[in-house]
């Protein structure tokens, strides 16, 4: 096995900062793709909590400007992982998250904070530092989408380039007036390269220029083909889709085992599911839920957005009430939503229980205790806390979409006479529809057998990261062996 280097530009990656699932997959990747010879290295900016959690970084380059100031990058390790971090405090030292200030509101200069990584990236990959020079750049999000463009249009021997979608909700637009700053040559800003309808777009920057697309699931890579999945990018798409394909994400096995998660009430595992009884009680007792153990537990981890159809469920409370059923939800995002959850609790105590924020803790102890997790997801790119939930053996409902019906095994007649199943599905995407699967649900629950037969095939899927490291694997050396030819 000969060893490939691979460079991962990317926005967030955990444990240092995490938005969402985009940080748990890039902190998942290096440790995936070890064992298949891949030195794979991780550029980041440096935020706070990146630069706070570095391990003796060493200045490996000084830049005189970079997007509007000096700037240095640094190599180095921290939580785990080896970095190439882009020190430049004009861009990214200050308090608030990565893309948003403390007021929500985006940061004003996204277009060059980001510039700046696909930039730095894009230098990586042409030699800037002698020690690691990658075979492979593999971009992350509208983030890096930049830096496929700036090695396409750098016009000398290149990595390969890979550009992953892990959200087509979120593509990095801005006005044209940005371009001249990014630095890339007039032609650059046309159909075949960084424009998108009058502004220039990041994601879709790497979506035309980069060697290969891909997205974190079979079933998403086929959805976005299409006019409602495509978000305006499914003409770009269809052109090229002879370079598209999709990956199925896996989970951090290590971060989440229930068999020694230092997070729950008492460990548990396929072969003893019995312990999983602990956390329940455990969990009820943290919401303050009735404590009755038949009751049905539902249980909701999410960002608070669109994308999750979370408003679907708030239109269905009053059917999981009417079944006899509890709800605990963890969540944190738009204000409505959480307003109208945090109503519903306090309208019905013991029954639905509400934590608003973000809380790793809790959305351990969340998925060691409810039967059930919800997933109602409008669109979903791939998922992972459905993964979580059949490793944790909280039977998934989710929507029928994207990485959610490639991941869970609907309980339909075959299924159950197979002996298949792993949760419940529900399509179309609509209230009704989530109604009607509550009540399958309930029925499911009221078969104690069954439900610790579902609940030992959740347990026992194979949610590892190994068969998708073994497809990047495959498309990383495929791509390196083209560019070498
Ligand atoms: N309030 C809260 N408190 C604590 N933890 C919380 C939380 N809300 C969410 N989380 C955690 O954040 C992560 C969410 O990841 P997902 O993949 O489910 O969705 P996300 O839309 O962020 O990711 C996007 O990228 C990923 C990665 O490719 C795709 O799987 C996905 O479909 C795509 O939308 C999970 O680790 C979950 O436990």
């Amino acid at each position: 096995m000969s060893s490939l280097k691979v460079l991962s530009v990317v926005s967030e990656v955990y444990p240092l900062v995490k938005t969402g699932g985009l940080a748990d997959v890039a902190g998942a990747l290096p440790a995936a793709l070890a064992p298949h010879g891949i030195e794979l290295r991780t550029v980041i900016p440096g935020y706070p909590a990146v630069m706070a959690g570095l391990e003796a970084g060493e200045p490996v380059h000084r830049f005189d400007h970079l997007f509007g100031g000096p700037a240095q990058l640094l190599a180095g390790r921290a939580g785990g992982l080896d970095l190439f971090v882009i020190d430049a405090p004009h861009l990214f030292e200050r308090p608030g998250g990565p893309y948003v200030g403390g007021n929500g509101v985006d940061w004003p200069d996204n277009a060059a904070r980001f510039a700046a990584l696909g930039a730095v990236a894009s230098g990586l990959g042409l030699g800037l530092v002698p020690g690691f020079v990658p075979d492979i750049v593999h971009a992350h999000d509208w983030q890096a989408g930049l830096a496929p463009a700036y090695l396409h249009y750098a016009g000398t021997r290149r990595p390969g380039t890979v550009m992953t979608i892990h959200n087509m909700a979120f593509q990095g637009q801005f006005p044209a007036h940005d371009f001249p700053m990014l630095g890339l040559p007039p032609h650059a800003f046309g159909l075949g390269g960084v424009e998108y309808y009058g502004m220039v777009g990041y994601l879709k920057a790497g979506l035309q220029l980069a060697d290969r697309i891909t997205t974190v699931s079979p079933g998403y890579a086929g959805e976005i083909l299409l006019p409602e999945g495509g978000m305006g990018l499914d003409g770009l798409l269809n052109a090229r889709s002879h370079v598209l394909s999709g990956i199925l994400n896996g989970l951090d096995e290590q971060a989440w085992n229930p068999a020694a998660d230092p997070l729950i009430a008492a460990p548990f595992d396929a072969k003893a599911i019995k312990g999983r009884a602990a956390n329940k009680v455990a969990l009820k007792a943290a919401f303050g839920l009735d404590p009755d153990p038949e009751a049905l537990l539902f249980g909701v981890v999410s960002r608070l957005s669109w994308q999750k159809g979370l408003d679907l469920l708030a239109d269905s409370l009053g059917t999981l009430l009417e079944l006899g059923a509890q709800l605990v939800l963890l969540g944190s995002g738009d204000a409505d939503l959480a307003g109208r959850f945090a109503g519903a609790a306090q309208a019905h105590p013991g029954r639905i229980g509400v934590r608003l924020g973000y809380d790793e803790a809790v959305a351990h102890q969340l998925q060691a205790g409810s039967d059930v997790l919800i997933v109602p997801s409008r669109f979903e790119p791939c998922g992972l806390t459905q993964l979580s939930a059949l490793r944790y053996g909280a039977l998934p409902l989710v929507a029928r979409v994207g990485g959610l019906a490639d991941t869970v095994i609907d309980v339909n007649e075959m299924a159950r006479s197979a002996g298949v199943g792993t949760g419940v599905q529900f399509s179309p995407v609509t209230a009704p529809a989530l109604q009607l699967a509550l009540k399958r649900t309930a029925a499911l629950w009221r078969d104690k057998a069954l439900w610790k037969k579902l609940q030992r095939n959740a347990m026992t899927t194979d949610v590892s990261w190994e068969r998708a490291a073994r497809q990047y694997d495959a498309l990383f050396r495929q791509l390196a062996g083209e560019r070498a030819a």
